[in-house]
C-alpha cells in the first residue's frame, strides 16, 4: 500500500508540472470564404517571427461584421480551411465557433478556449487593416485582456492607430483576398496559385462559388 503511495507521488507532480507549461499558440480566425494563400502565408510567417508552437485556423458561423448572405455554409468552409493546412503539422482547425453556431463574437469564443485550455498563451492574428476597428468590436476591453493581438502589416506600411495593445508583424506584400478569389472563380478565371490545390478540388467538386 505504502509502496503505491510513493511511485504514484512523483508522477502526479510531473503531471502537475506539465499542466503548468506555457504554450504559445496563434489563432488566426475568419470568414474563409474561401482560405487563400494568404492565410496560410501570414500563419507561416507570424509563427516563425513570434515562434508559435501551433496555429489555429477558426471558421466562423455568422461572421459578426461581414454580410452574412455573401458566406457559404460553415461546414464548407471548415472542410476548406481542412483541406488548406492539410500537411502541415503545426497549423489545425479549431472548430468553436462552427460548433456553437450564432454569431461569431470572439470575445465568447476566447473566454471559452481560455477556460478549456488554460496554459495556452493566444495570439490572435488579424490583418493589419482591422486594427483600425477593433474599438467595434464586441466586449473588446475584456477580449483585449485575453489574447495577445498581432497585426500582420504589408512591408513599408504604417501601423495603425489603435487604444489596445497590438504587436506587429510585416509580412510580404500580398494582393489576395477571398472577394477577390470568388469574383475570379465566377468569371471562370484561373485561381491556381491564390488557393492550395486541394481548395481548389472541393470548390469545383462542390460547384461553389459560380453564381454569385
Ligand atoms: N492578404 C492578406 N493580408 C493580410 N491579412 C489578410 C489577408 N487576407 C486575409 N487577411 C486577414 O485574415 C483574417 C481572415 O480573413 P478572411 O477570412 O476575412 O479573408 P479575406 O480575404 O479578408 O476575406 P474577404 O475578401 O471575403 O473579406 C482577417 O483578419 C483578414 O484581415
Ligand atoms: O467579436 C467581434 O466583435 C468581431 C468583429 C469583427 C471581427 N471579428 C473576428 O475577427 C476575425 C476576422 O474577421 P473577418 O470579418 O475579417 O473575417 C474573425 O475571427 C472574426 O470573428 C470579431
Amino acid at each position: 500500500m505504502i509502496k503505491t503511495v510513493n511511485t504514484l507521488a512523483p508522477k502526479t507532480q510531473v503531471a502537475t508540472e506539465l499542466d503548468q507549461e506555457r504554450h504559445r499558440v496563434g489563432i488566426i480566425g475568419g470568414t474563409f470564404n474561401p482560405p487563400h494563400l494568404g492565410h496560410l502565408i501570414i500563419a507561416e510567417q507570424v509563427a516563425s517571427d513570434l515562434q508559435l508552437e501551433q496555429v489555429y485556423f477558426m471558421p466562423n458561423s455568422t461572421p459578426p461584421h461581414v454580410d452574412p448572405k455573401m458566406a457559404i455554409d460553415a461546414s464548407d468552409r471548415a472542410q476548406m480551411v481542412k483541406a488548406a493546412i492539410y500537411g502541415n503539422q503545426h497549423f489545425k482547425l479549431e472548430q468553436a465557433e462552427v460548433n456553437r453556431g450564432g454569431i461569431s463574437y470572439s470575445y465568447d469564443t476566447m473566454r471559452y478556449l481560455n477556460e478549456i485550455h488554460p496554459n495556452y498563451d493566444y495570439y490572435f492574428i488579424i490583418g493589419g487593416d482591422e486594427v483600425a476597428y477593433l474599438k467595434t468590436w464586441y466586449r473588446i476591453e475584456e477580449l483585449s485582456q485575453m489574447v495577445q493581438f498581432v497585426g500582420v502589416n504589408r512591408p513599408g506600411q504604417e501601423h495603425p492607430v489603435t487604444d489596445y495593445p497590438v504587436e506587429f508583424v510585416t509580412v510580404s506584400n500580398l494582393d489576395i483576398s477571398s472577394t477577390k478569389i470568388r469574383q475570379r472563380i465566377k468569371e471562370k478565371q484561373s485561381v491556381r496559385y491564390l488557393v492550395p490545390d486541394l481548395v481548389a478540388a472541393y470548390i469545383v467538386e462542390k460547384g461553389l462559388y459560380q453564381n454569385e
